[in-house]
């Protein structure tokens, strides 16, 4: 039986990263552009091939996704690519005008009238699905599509399936990549509904890419498509284990399960090693320890954080090619105990480890990684920071009012936010004795050493 996901891809960046994702596991499906499977190792390729995608009456394999935005552009380039008969004519879903950077046309306005459409697509998918696991998001939270209307969508699957896992691979704004003004606005308003109606959050940063790119790629002007092309190698590591044969988190809800330890730190620091630009990896050979070395190396991490001013909760690695199990676990090991001031030390064996066969493409060992860092509130401060500065002084919010937008939801945002921030403090400083200003309900104490101070 086939725990299946359905995906969507909302607005530009959304439909952007989403198409690259589907490039890349097709590759690593044996599907063709067309949908034929042209794979010769059907027994791994297509044992859970059902996870993303459904196969059409005539044989071949369809992406269980909905293309969503509100301007053609986008979904009328992916159409006329090379892949554009791979998706569903009828999965495509559009608007005329845009929402123009102003998250409560995506949200409130432009978005509430597409929404209707965008979700009998998401039922028609999740009715075909034997047993639906949950839902991926792919979209950018510093414009107006992809955030307002994708969190509204986020929020409407969760009212009509709420026991299905919500996964978003979600973009963060970077002026180094976009000079939109009011992203700060956009970014902030969407990570308030995400807190709330998303299980994980994959928050890539784009001034990390960006920083990839130029720092360790050596690309002086990073497009899109390169940007892409590490958010692609990150998604295909961490989905490999839902996609192929295996053990380990191996579908949505364990991974939550394993990995979020309070309901509204769910959001992740991702990387992956060795990284490589776009269609020039080739075959490198590297050892165990040099990927891990990598992968917990900050310059790697899609987020823009130090990862030791923080500490981890919890942390996944995927390892995919012909790697011994017990060398990757004994290196985790390893790691783990040199690095364990960056553990917290109240979560026993927080680091899951998993192995996959199937190499990914164009490399034969290469590994992902998944952090719950407590280090990540240095990317929700930066965005609270130019929220702030720009909200006292009520600039730009008229575009948002002339949408039925009240103030007093920009201030829950804000404050929303601010928790967050804090959150995560009191926990990347709490020891094994306790939680500086959190109450120990129904603490039950079997450690009666503990209770000394
Ligand atoms: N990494 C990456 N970032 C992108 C891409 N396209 C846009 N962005 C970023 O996304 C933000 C802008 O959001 P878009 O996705 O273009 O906006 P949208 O969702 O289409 O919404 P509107 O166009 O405002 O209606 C900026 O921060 C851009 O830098 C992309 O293909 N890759
Ligand atoms: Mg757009």
């Amino acid at each position: 039986m086939t725990r299946s996901i359905v995906s969507l891809q909302v607005g530009q960046c959304g439909n952007q990263v989403g198409l690259k994702f589907w490039e890349g596991i097709s590759a690593e499906h044996g599907i063709d552009v067309d949908g034929k499977y042209i794979g010769d190792r059907p027994d791994q390729e297509l044992h859970r091939i059902g996870v993303y995608y459904n196969e059409s009456s005539s044989g071949s394999y369809v992406p269980r996704a909905a293309m969503l935005d509100l301007e053609p552009g986008v979904l009328m380039a992916i159409k006329n690519s090379k892949r554009g008969q791979l998706f569903h004519p009828d999965n495509f879903a559009y608007g005329q005008s845009g929402a123009g950077n102003n998250w409560a046309k995506g949200h409130y306005t432009e978005g509430a009238e597409l929404v209707e459409t965008a979700l009998d697509i998401i039922r028609r998918e999740a009715e075909t699905c034997d047993v639906l696991q949950g839902f991926q998001v792919t979209h950018s939270l510093g414009g107006g599509t992809g955030s307002g209307m994708g969190t509204l969508l986020v929020s409407k699957i969760r009212e009509e399936y709420p026991d299905r896992m919500m996964c978003t691979y979600s973009v963060l704004p970077s002026p180094k990549v976009s000079d939109t003004v009011v992203e700060p606005y956009n970014c902030t308003l969407s990570i308030h509904q995400l807190i709330e109606n998303a299980d994980c959050v994959f928050a890539i940063d784009n001034e990390a890419l960006y920083n990839i790119c130029y720092n360790t790629l050596k690309i002086e002007q990073p497009s899109y498509d390169e940007l892409n092309s590490l958010i692609s190698s990150v998604m295909s590591g961490i989905t490999c284990s839902l996609r192929f044969p295996g053990q380990l988190n191996a579908d949505l809800r364990k991974l939550a399960v394993n990995l979020v330890p309070f309901p509204r730190l769910h959001f992740f620091a991702v990387g992956h090693a060795p990284l490589a630009a776009s269609n020039s990896a080739g075959y490198r050979s590297l050892s165990v320890p040099e990927l891990a070395g990598q992968m917990f190396d900050r310059n790697n991490m899609m987020a823009e954080i130090d990862p030791r001013e923080g500490r981890y909760l919890t942390a996944a690695v995927y390892f995919r090619g012909k790697v011994s199990t017990k060398e990757v676990e004994d290196e985790m090991t390893l790691m783990q105990t040199k690095n364990s001031a960056y553990f917290v030390e109240w979560i026993p064996h927080n680091i899951k480890t998993s192995v996959c066969d199937i190499p990914a493409a164009g490399e034969k060992i290469s590994s992902a990684f998944i952090g719950n860092t407590t280090a990540i509130e240095a990317t929700f401060k930066r965005f609270g920071n130019q929220f702030r500065s720009m909200f006292r002084r009520k600039a730009f919010l008229h575009w948002y009012k002339s949408e039925g937008m009240d103030e007093l939801e920009f201030s829950e945002a804000e404050s929303n936010l601010a928790d967050l921030v804090s959150e995560y403090q009191q926990y990347g400083e709490a020891t094994a004795d306790g939680v500086e200003g959190y109450e120990e309900e129904g603490y039950e104490n079997d450690h009666p050493e503990d209770d000394e101070e």
